[in-house]
């Protein structure tokens, strides 16, 4: 089947006819002439995206099924414009050898949007085998504890970066150095369990000053070994200032571009994450170089944890929120209002990530790329709702905000989620499917 999309607004503001033969854009025309097998979309008022390439999503098999499957992880993907996710290594056993990759990788077949596996280091790694097979990234690579405790310490973290630099991986880098932690504010009242904790006293604990300290540390050693170095989540305008200023690109999640401390009391435990929130200064600052172009990319961090588990005191929640149904929805709307522009939303959301995780076939709308698409009506602006997202955790920090959802997402040419329902299709590595390894 052919999928022919009509009058359709890209990005840039021109309207275009579009149409995908297989799973490839194959003509993107000022008017395309419908054939018999085409299945039109008449799509004026509408807009069409690349689909959104999440860089950073925990979706936590194997090992931690009961928080999100690669199944729930994928819809919630698909369901926010999501068609690419790199998933991260924190999971049980954790992504740290060959085989271990493996595991993971034979597990993700569930998932019905295309996928990345990146590769974690812990003492017990082990990097031949690791390297061995075709990992998204390497990373993220701990710093300081998160959940997992997957922190490793100055020697190792040199180590696998230059063995990254040796096979010519990206690696991507949690940091935080957990010796700034503000150790007094452990002496606070942190309230009550869940929604009644004070999540601000997280945000002074893990204290700004440790996430820059970090990143100082990771683009030394990168460009000591020459690995391309991508900064995970950063939280604060002084990590993002010491990124660029070292030749890393760098990431930021929807929360900390749309949440800050003030939430943080409201959120209790659910406002829990690592790096955690930051002060309304430094988010209106990292929303701002969102906009200069000084981040590259948005993804969510998308880090599913039980309400069960996270209806506990604040020194004994998982750290970590849902996001990878919200990340595009939220920009949208965003855009709607003019704070933003669709080309930057299209560019922090696919294009730039396709350019630094290089995956040519992906990122744009354009004659030859991978039809990995997704359709919206610009002004269908509607309230986030936990209870109507696709993640299994059920809730989102953003309940209440607004954002524009898709109606329609493609991946390689398959309509993978269609008007809050999902086609049978199935995900492939990024990097290379096992058939073809073999
Ligand atoms: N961000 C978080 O707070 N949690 C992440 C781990 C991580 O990215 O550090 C998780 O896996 O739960
Ligand atoms: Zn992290
Ligand atoms: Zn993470």
């Amino acid at each position: 089947m052919s999928l022919l999309v009509t009058d359709v607004t890209l990005a840039d503001g021109r309207v275009r006819d579009v149409r995908v033969e297989g799973e490839t854009v194959v003509a993107v025309e000022e008017s395309l002439e419908p054939r018999d097998d085409d299945r039109v979309v008449n799509a004026s008022e509408k807009m069409l995206f690349p689909g959104a390439i999440d860089a950073h999503v925990h979706f936590r098999e194997p090992g931690f099924s009961h928080k999100e499957t690669w199944e729930t992880g994928s819809q919630s993907a698909a369901a926010g414009g999501v068609t690419v996710v790199a998933d991260q290594p924190n999971t049980t056993p954790p992504t740290t050898t060959g085989e271990a990759f493996d595991e993971k990788e034979a597990l993700a077949a569930a998932s019905c949007v295309d996928f990345g596996i990146s590769g974690g280091v812990t003492p017990d790694w082990d990097p031949d085998s690791l390297f061995d097979r075709p990992l998204f990234a390497l990373g993220e690579v701990f710093l300081a504890d998160s959940t997992g405790d997957m922190g490793i310490d100055a020697d190792l973290f040199a180590d696998a970066v230059s063995r990254a630099a040796d096979a010519d991986v990206t690696v991507t880098v949690h940091a935080e150095d957990a010796d700034l932690f503000d150790e007094s504010a452990r002496d606070r009242d942190a309230g009550g369990t869940g929604e009644a904790a004070d999540a601000d006293v997280w945000s002074q604990y893990r204290a700004a000053e440790a996430e820059a300290a970090a990143v100082e540390r990771a683009v030394e050693v990168g460009s000591d070994s020459g690995a391309a170095i991508h900064i995970a989540h950063t939280s604060t305008p002084e990590g993002v200032d010491a990124a660029k200023a070292g030749g890393a690109t760098c990431e930021v999640t929807p929360h900390h571009l749309f949440l800050s401390r003030e939430d943080a009391t409201e959120l209790g435990t659910y406002g829990r994450m690592n790096p955690p929130l930051r002060s309304e200064e430094r988010r209106a600052g990292m929303w701002e170089r969102l906009v200069s172009g000084e981040i590259d990319i948005v993804a969510t961090d998308h880090a599913p944890h039980t309400r069960a588990e996270k209806d506990v005191g604040l020194w004994d929640a998982p750290s970590g929120v849902p996001g990878v149904e919200t990340m595009l929805p939220l920009l949208l709307e965003r855009a709607r209002n003019d704070d933003i522009s669709y080309e930057r939303v299209r560019d922090v959301t696919a294009a730039n990530a396709a350019e630094i995780f290089d995956l040519p076939s992906k990122g744009r709308v354009a004659v030859g790329n991978d039809a990995d698409l997704v359709l919206f009506d610009p002004d269908d602006s509607r309230e986030i709702r936990g209870s109507d997202l696709h993640s299994n955790c059920g809730w989102t920090p953003f309940e209440g905000m607004r954002g524009v959802f898709p109606e329609m997402t493609v991946v390689r040419g398959n309509v993978v989620y269609e008007d809050g329902a999902f086609g049978d299709a199935t995900g492939e590595n990024v990097r290379a499917s096992v058939a073809d390894r073999v």
